[in-house]
């Protein structure tokens, strides 16, 4: 039996996509405002001192990322403008201190991005300290978005957009000699004034406000953009992020039935605590039912007329009586019930129900799928049992 011949059948229960093609179930088509419900954008936080390599390692998985639609957001382009006084005494601003940011606005931003809106983002200039009267950068949305700059953990409400965080460990000595380079280069700087802007302000507000939050992070990359293995290694986590939001393009056999409200309201009932075991066990197997029903679809089938009571012919179609084999991956009897009732209803060959209880299901189906099984396996996922909720197993 080759792979190709096996579909794995499981509700997507986490996302909507676009309905189209018959509606299996008998189930309401979806409203246009939920088929175009947006995907949400995977939000990374990059932080570290100045120059620990910030903008270079973002660059970096940005190259890596080609395939998937990746925005960049500096929190740099949230510099508060200064005020004709502050900006006259420029040598005693504090733009290592949080207060230099309009954070409301970079909060704006980030959640009009998060749901799939564009967002006109301010350019600031460093020479002159000030963000660009008459331009912005229109940023799109996209399926990820890294968010970088010296304080993107300071806030709470920022962090807590973030779906993974990242601080780049970068030696201290290292950070002042690039900066004193890049600011000079970059930024129209004297060595002067580049050194007692560290001493002043930019070294104890890094002790103050920047190493703290390093605690928030859920990865510490140390040497910034030179660590190689550490961002592959989160390039490889955030590919495997991306796919979980579209199963289908890992497992290129899976169908996922469409989730649309009622699904989905299926799903919420049986992981609420609140649910009573009566309601629980009702509607898991209203879902296990979805899933078979949508599994036999998949079985070889040919045309046969039969003739109606009132004498016309009728063109439907009859089961292919060949072996065919239905795995059921962590099945419960309710599910290996509905299978057999909805089989009646095809009047099926002959089912080979295959139960494994093992979480590796997939393999070890294959392995112990009998010799002869041939035509096509369908490989069913128990949507209730699937599920993270530990509880469910003891209920049913
Ligand atoms: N691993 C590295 N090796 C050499 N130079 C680097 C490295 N990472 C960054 N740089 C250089 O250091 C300067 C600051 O890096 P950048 O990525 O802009 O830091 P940040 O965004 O944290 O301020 C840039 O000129 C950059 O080219
Ligand atoms: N007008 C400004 C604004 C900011 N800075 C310095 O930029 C640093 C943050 O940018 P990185 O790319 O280095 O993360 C920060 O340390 C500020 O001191 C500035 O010099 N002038």
């Amino acid at each position: 039996m080759s792979e190709e011949t096996t579909r794995l059948i499981a509700i997507d229960d986490h996302e909507m996509e676009n309905a189209s093609g018959p509606n299996l179930f008998g189930l309401p088509t979806p409203t246009a405002t939920e088929a175009n419900a947006p995907k949400q954008p995977f939000v990374i936080g990059v932080s570290g001192g100045t120059a620990s390599g910030k903008t270079t390692v973002c660059n970096m998985i940005i190259q890596q990322l080609r395939d998937h639609r990746v925005v960049l957001v500096s929190q740099d382009s949230f510099y508060r403008g200064l005020t004709p006084e502050e900006s006259r005494r420029v040598h005693e601003y504090n733009f290592d201190h949080p207060d230099a940011f309009d954070t409301e606005q970079l909060l704006d931003c980030i959640q009009k991005l998060k749901s799939g809106q564009s967002y006109q983002v301010p350019i600031y200039d460093f020479k002159s300290h000030s963000r660009l009267t008459d331009s912005f950068r229109q940023v799109n949305a996209s399926d990820v978005i890294i968010l970088e700059g010296i304080l993107v953990f300071h806030d709470r409400r920022v962090r807590n957009l973030m779906n993974m965080k990242l601080f780049l460990d970068t030696d201290d000595d290292v950070r002042l000699a690039r900066r004193i380079k890049r600011d000079i280069v970059e930024r129209g700087r004297d060595i002067n004034s580049v050194l007692d802007q560290y001493a002043k302000f930019v070294k104890p507000a890094f002790d103050d406000f920047v190493l703290p939050t390093k605690k928030y992070a859920d990865v510490i990359i140390p040497r910034g953009a030179s660590n190689h293995v550490a961002i592959d290694l989160i390039v490889q986590h955030i590919r495997t992020k991306l796919g979980q939001h579209n199963l289908c393009k890992i497992y290129p056999n899976l169908t996922a039935i469409q989730s649309m409200f009622q699904i989905r309201g299926m799903h919420t009932l049986i992981r609420d605590r609140e649910t009573s075991k009566h309601d629980f066990i009702f509607y898991s197997d209203r879902l296990i039912r979805l899933v078979v029903e949508h599994g036999l679809g998949h079985l070889p089938f040919t045309e046969k007329q039969v003739v109606t009571p009132t004498g016309s012919v009728y063109t439907g179609v009859d089961f292919c009586k060949k072996l065919c084999g239905v795995s059921i991956v962590r099945s419960g009897e309710s599910m290996e019930n509905a299978l057999r009732a909805c089989c009646k209803g095809i009047r099926i060959g002959k089912i080979l129900i295959h139960r494994d209880g093992d979480d590796n299901g997939k393999q070890l189906i294959y392995e112990k799928l009998p010799k002869d099984i041939s035509e096509r396996h369908v490989l069913l996922l128990d949507p209730v049992l699937a599920t993270d909720f530990k509880e469910n197993r003891e209920m049913l």
